[in-house]
């Protein structure tokens, strides 16, 4: 579970964030959506305990963000960026099996079960033909699956992801977004994630959080936030809102 109370952050002279508060309840689903520079990346920072806050809390299961300690965070929390993967060579096998790296104490080394849950997610993920590959000869969508991966054998409560689907074909968006909706289903995963689609976040997400210059403009299922004159007044265009033709949710046309 998530809690961001009267949240603030400044930066020399500028205010990134201004009385940001927002709660996402334990199995939700949250997108955060705003126009480009409206603070999203700032807030996700401070709730992977990179940055502190100038004023208000951020809490993470129940304790602030900043209080938790680095192995403790990481065994709650994964956080996922656009290319957040090691920048050193190894394949994909060993890049995966890092995300266990959390549960482990300093000396101790990975044991079977480690390598079970390894297995299982390369087979979930459809990255088992890949294992041996090095992480630099994939396409932008096989890394972001296999970004997936690790996060999912780290095991966390709390999944936040920065903009998944940036970069991904229609095929890997949608892949990379049931994956991410089977695994809070299945494990009442706490998930909040940014994402700049916002046809994506009304499908996938069960509430979305509008932010501008800083601020939260509004909260609201998919049918109270897509919605034309509330969306103009951030992006300063008005787009067109039909209804998708199976789900009935809102969607917008440019
Ligand atoms: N360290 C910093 N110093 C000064 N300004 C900063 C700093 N970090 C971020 N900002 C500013 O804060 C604002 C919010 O940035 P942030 O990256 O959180 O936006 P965002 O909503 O994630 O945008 P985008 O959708 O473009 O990724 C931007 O105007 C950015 O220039």
């Amino acid at each position: 579970m998530i809690t961001i109370e009267n949240v603030s952050k400044q930066v020399e002279n500028k205010w990134l964030l201004n009385d940001v508060s927002f709660k996402v309840d334990e199995g939700a689903c949250i997108g955060l959506i705003g126009p480009n520079g409206a603070g999203k990346s700032t807030l996700m920072k401070l709730l992977s305990g990179l940055e502190e806050p100038t004023s208000g809390t951020v809490k993470v299961l129940g304790k602030e963000a900043g209080k938790w300690s680095v192995k403790k965070l990481a065994q709650k929390v994964s956080v996922l960026t656009q290319d957040g993967l090691s920048p050193y060579p190894m394949t994909v096998y060993d890049a995966v099996l890092m995300g266990r790296y959390p549960h482990l104490s300093f000396f101790q080394r990975e044991g079977t079960e480690d390598y079970k849950r390894v297995e299982n997610v390369l087979s979930m993920t459809g990255l088992d033909s890949f294992r041996n590959q090095m992480l630099d000869t994939l396409s932008g969508g096989e890394r972001q699956r296999v970004a997936i991966a690790k996060a999912m054998v780290q095991e966390p409560e709390v999944l936040l992801l920065d903009e998944p689907t940036s970069y991904l074909d229609i095929g890997y968006q949608v892949n990379v977004l049931n994956l991410v909706k089977e695994w809070q289903n299945r494990d009442q995963l706490t998930v909040l994630m940014v994402l700049h689609d916002l046809n994506l976040a009304a499908q996938y997400c069960d509430q979305l959080v509008l932010m501008n210059n800083g601020e939260v403009i509004k909260q609201g299922t998919s049918e109270e936030i897509i919605e034309a004159d509330t969306l103009q007044t951030v992006y300063q265009t008005k787009p067109e809102i039909i209804r998708h033709p199976k789900s009935n949710i809102p969607q917008i046309l440019l």
